[in-house]
């Protein structure tokens, strides 16, 4: 059900914030994405620990100078607009001749499998766009749908069947699960080695440890810090913000910015003064699922914004009946921020493009393919 926040960002949640840069709010932000020129092409970072190894993008040493470059033509204070979707098209594109190139040279195609369990709406337009994706970039995709009422042990025989079967590079299983199943054992049941969610426990804690690296990156986290890369925004010595933890997006984001050398805050709800700690970073990560809880009163000028919430909010001229909006007040933010990521079409599509980058990555690794 979508919640019933208005679409100015004047949640009760927030009533209590500090009030708006109003001088900077009062002029309306005008987008002219035509002159906002595409991120250039860059080989996708595989290692988490490469990340800031990698060549920068052109011409842009950081988020104000692409900013910068974003407002040429523009007086007013308008933010870059970090387009997602176009990335996420740019990654799937290498991805299919990466693959092309494997199939020709080993002859194998990567596979990844997908268990789903329940009749989510959400989940399955989500594991549909999976397969779907799989097809145009050349992943052969296996699907096992199972009833909301399956037991455990049903999951787990179709993971260890996966498991065995050295056509699948890549295993996952779409969560939310229903609540009767526990997710640990689950998650923990996928091989380490075809684990292309990155979820199980020891591949976190090889995301946490110095001088290690996990075999796959989580897919949403990835996809954030490919944005920041390929809009050229400089991340080692900087000041970065996550506003929540959730084992998914949270937690790991604030680990692959610790890995690219910012130094970290982590925002949660029993953070006292979070709009204060979030006013200090250059790069904001907000993971939290609250609609709008990050207003124009939160950010730093100029600062990198990159937003992973996806919440549904009442919209009865929208054919859905809801719309999708952020964790973060667009309007506003998008007034003060450097760049912003919108919703729809900021951080939603890269984790798809994400999970194909990580599943190449597997069948790579398993059959030596360079
Ligand atoms: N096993 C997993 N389960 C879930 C994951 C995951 O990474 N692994 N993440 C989410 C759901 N998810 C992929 O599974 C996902 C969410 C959102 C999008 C997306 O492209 N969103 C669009 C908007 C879509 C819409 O209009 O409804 C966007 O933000 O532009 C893709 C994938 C939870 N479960």
């Amino acid at each position: 059900m979508a919640s019933s926040i208005l679409s100015d960002c004047s949640s009760s949640a927030t009533s209590r914030l500090l009030p708006l840069r109003r001088a900077l709010l009062a002029q309306p932000c005008r987008f002219l994405p035509t002159t906002v020129p595409a991120p250039p092409r860059r080989p996708l970072a595989i290692a988490a620990a490469q990340l800031p190894l990698l060549p920068r993008a052109r011409g842009m040493a950081s988020a104000s100078a692409a900013a910068a470059a974003a407002s040429s033509t523009d007086s007013d204070a308008c933010a870059k607009i970090i387009d997602g979707k176009l990335v996420a098209k740019q990654i799937r594109e290498e991805i299919a001749v990466e693959i092309a190139k494997m199939k020709d040279v080993i002859g194998v195609v990567p596979g990844l499998a997908v268990i789903l369990v329940g009749s989510r709406k959400d989940s399955q337009t989500y594991v549909r766009n999976k397969k779907k994706a799989c097809e145009a970039v050349g992943i052969k995709s296996y699907e096992v749908n199972l009833p909301e009422d399956s037991s455990e042990d049903e999951v787990l025989k179709h993971i260890a069947t996966f498991n065995s079967d050295p056509s699948v590079h890549g295993i996952l299983v779409q969560l939310p699960l229903p609540h009767h199943m526990n997710d640990e054992n689950i998650l923990n049941a996928v091989s380490i080695e075809k684990d292309v969610d990155g979820f199980h426990p020891l591949n976190i804690g090889r995301l946490a440890m110095q001088g290690r690296d996990p075999f796959f990156v989580p897919c949403t986290p990835k996809g954030c810090m490919e944005l920041l890369h390929r809009y050229g925004v400089e991340i080692k010595g900087k000041r970065a913000v996550v506003i929540g933890r959730s084992n998914i997006v949270g937690m790991p984001a604030a680990l692959l910015l610790q890995k690219a050398n910012a130094t970290v805050s982590i925002v949660h709800s029993n953070t006292k003064k979070p709009e204060e700690i979030t006013r200090q970073a250059d790069i904001v990560i907000a993971a939290v699922g609250v609609a709008n809880l990050v207003r124009g009163s939160w950010i730093k000028p100029g600062a990198a914004i990159i937003d992973v919430g996806i919440n549904p909010v009442d919209d009865p001229e929208s054919p859905r009946g809801y719309r999708l909006v952020g964790d973060v007040c667009y309007e506003e933010a998008s007034k003060i921020a450097g760049l912003i990521t919108p919703v729809p079409g900021g951080v939603g599509p890269m984790t798809i493009a994400m999970l194909l980058s990580n599943t190449l990555e597997s069948a790579k690794r398993i059959h030596k393919f360079k």
